[in-house]
């Protein structure tokens, strides 16, 4: 048991990490996929199931949590862990993505944002200070600072305003944020897709010695090889011995390609929204159960995975029941998105050990290209 917060790079191959985030309630092993529960759940999984895949973080949300059921009562509840029955780390964005992707009617100025809950209509502010206060109360293991993340493409102008205001948020919820044992304050880069602010905006949170770094402002729009450009960009300005957190990513093929550049962290909506949509991930790519092509299909999705959602039902079944639009359809392809992912990363955590990330980074996408069989 530590009541320190600290990250050791075990293993570097190339620029891919093999890594070890350790914190009271537990170790992170990076390269990490953290399901995103935005509200204290997984959408369609049991926690117990989250965590039986080889999940080690989960994620929450301070705007989601904070309109319902509102951070002091989970703080009275016992904080996020115990209401949601999660003893493991939990990692929580502080808000600002999702006002402005979320809310209704919103303000946005020097102070915070303040914004009208797209539940029932009750205006809030949200300011820096808030939002550390909320995740505190949450007891969340890894806060986020509050930041304004641009849509791409946009004026240089506009990346340059909200880059600078997300540095000075990002001052004023350090200073929020204090010194929390065992916990740890994430600076978010910002600077959209131009060198040079992406680089100011590194440094400057690089000088604040923080003990992480995400890096904010992408997969808004731009195409891979821009994201892609700008992590080539940005890492090198941030310091090797933190670890580094790409927000919002990704596909599998994003998280191959990141973790190649030197990405520790990723959270992604995708392998559970798109189970809920009857899609599946797995090692031959994308796979459609909606698709007619498999109503007569006895086979497995994928009769090598552990998981008993992609190795024991067939696709038939699958295609049936996304069909009939049942939950359990949902369900069981949540589950196979969420164990593709994590297989996903324990393979590349386990190539990176053994000095093989390219040829795993290969044989992977040669799966892909294969397609489904
Ligand atoms: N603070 C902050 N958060 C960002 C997020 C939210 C990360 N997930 C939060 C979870 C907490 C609760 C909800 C999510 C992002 N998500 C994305 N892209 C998602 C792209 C996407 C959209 C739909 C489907 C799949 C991918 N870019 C992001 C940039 C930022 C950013 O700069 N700052």
């Amino acid at each position: 048991m530590t009541e320190r917060f600290t990250f050791t790079l075990q293993a570097t191959d190339g620029k891919a990490r093999r890594g070890e985030i350790t914190m009271p309630r537990g170790t992170v092993r990076t390269p990490a996929f953290m399901p995103v529960g935005t509200a204290g759940t997984v959408k369609a999984m049991y926690l117990d199931q989250v965590r039986d895949l080889g999940s080690d973080i989960i994620l929450g949300n301070v705007y989601h949590l904070m309109l319902r059921p509102g951070a002091e009562r989970v703080a009275r509840l016992g904080g996020l862990h115990e209401f949601a029955r999660w003893p493991h780390p939990i990692l929580t964005d502080s808000g600002g993505f999702q006002v402005m992707s979320l809310a209704a009617l919103r303000k946005l100025d020097e102070r915070g944002v303040t914004f009208k809950s797209h539940i029932d209509g009750t205006e809030y502010e949200l300011t820096p200070e808030r939002s550390i206060e909320i995740q505190h109360l949450l007891d969340s293991d890894i806060q986020m600072q509050l930041d304004e993340c641009i849509r791409l493409p946009a004026e240089r102008a506009e990346i340059e305003r909200a880059m600078e205001l997300s540095l000075r948020w990002a001052e004023r919820s350090a200073k929020a944020f204090g010194d929390q044992p065992g916990k740890a304050m994430f600076g978010i880069v910002q600077g959209g897709d131009v060198p040079d602010l992406r680089i100011r905006s590194a440094e400057r949170l690089a000088a604040m010695d923080l003990k992480g770094y995400s890096i904010g402002g992408l997969a808004v729009g731009e195409p891979q090889a821009v994201m892609l450009k700008t992590l080539e960009e940005t890492l090198p300005v941030l310091p090797e011995h933190k670890p580094r957190y790409l927000m919002g990513v990704g596909t599998p093929d994003d998280l191959l390609q990141s973790v190649a550049r030197g990405i520790d962290m990723f959270d992604c909506v995708m392998p559970t929204r798109a189970g809920r949509h009857g899609l599946a991930y797995s090692c031959f790519g994308k796979i459609n159960l909606r698709n007619a092509r498999h109503a007569d299909d006895h086979r497995p999705l994928d009769e090598a995975s552990a998981c008993p959602a992609a190795r024991d039902y067939s696709r038939a079944y699958l295609h049936h029941l996304v069909r009939c639009n049942e939950a359990l359809g949902g369900m069981l392809l949540t589950w196979i998105n969420l164990a593709y992912y994590q297989d996903l990363m324990a393979g590349m955590r386990a190539a990176i050990e053994a000095g093989r990330f390219a040829d795993f980074k290969a044989e992977t996408e040669a799966g892909w290209a294969r397609g489904d069989i």
